[in-house]
């Protein structure tokens, strides 16, 4: 399970997070969800030590990551798929999910095929430039990278961000099924309602850098959630 313990982050004198603590459990999805700019990114780029923390602890399976450099956060079985994808738009979808590979030793060094089931899309467009794909075949390729590095926990930041609404459903069961599949734990941030409360086991709400609701999905219904998530 991953553990985030009353952590702060700053952007210079700016706080972004509050304390903040959640908990993403294995063969789980959590969502956090929150308007913009309440801090959902930082929280990821936390995690995933893209940025530092300025108090807390952060740890997944029991080892802290405190510290750790995302390189080998990823060797520790954090996967990541961050907001605008972040595609090498040069780069053919092979060598995109290729990036992938930098984390593993010489014998992991393949794209499994469960990839290429769960996104066809990515088999037939192998040689293409990952530029030239659609925002939703794009977002397929980034859940596709981030897969080639097997990680235990995938860490997902608004996959429906400017998607067409068909690509959604086929991400949302992609997802479903990794977590059913394979147990591994899944924490996404949303601004999009009803994908997480279809999918989401636990849900959490930020506001202002703060968590300021926690519960199973069915909680998004309550006026108390409702009050946090419009504009
Ligand atoms: N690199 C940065 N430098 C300074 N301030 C930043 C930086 N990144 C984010 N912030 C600020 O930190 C706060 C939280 O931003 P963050 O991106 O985490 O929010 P978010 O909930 O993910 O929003 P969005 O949905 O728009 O991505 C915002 O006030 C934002 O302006």
């Amino acid at each position: 399970m991953l553990t985030v313990d009353n952590i702060n982050l700053h952007y210079g004198a700016a706080q972004a997070l509050r304390g903040v603590s959640i908990k993403a459990e294995m063969g789980k999805i959590t969502c956090v969800l929150g308007r913009n700019g309440v801090g959902k990114s930082s929280l990821l780029r936390a995690v995933t030590g893209q940025h530092p923390i300025s108090a807390g602890t952060i740890s997944f399976e029991g080892e802290t990551l405190n510290g750790l450099a995302p390189f080998n956060r990823a060797r520790a079985g954090v996967g990541y798929v961050p907001q605008g994808r972040e595609i090498f738009p040069l780069l053919t979808v092979k060598e995109n999910l290729e990036t992938g590979f930098a984390p593993l030793t010489r014998k992991d060094r393949y794209i499994p095929d469960e990839i290429f089931s769960l996104f066809p899309i990515l088999q037939t467009m192998l040689g293409r430039r990952g530029g030239d794909l659609s925002g939703g075949q794009q977002q397929q390729l980034a859940i596709g990278r981030a897969m080639v590095t097997r990680p235990k926990i995938l860490v997902l930041d608004e996959p429906t961000e400017g998607i067409q609404p068909s690509i959604i459903k086929d991400i949302g069961r992609a997802i479903r099924y990794l977590r059913d599949s394979t147990g591994m734990a899944i924490l996404l941030v949303e601004q999009y309602l009803d994908f997480c409360r279809e999918l989401a086991d636990h849900v959490y709400i930020m506001d202002r850098g703060e968590i300021v609701h926690t519960g199973p999905a069915e909680t998004l219904d309550t006026p108390e959630a409702r009050r946090h998530l419009t504009v």
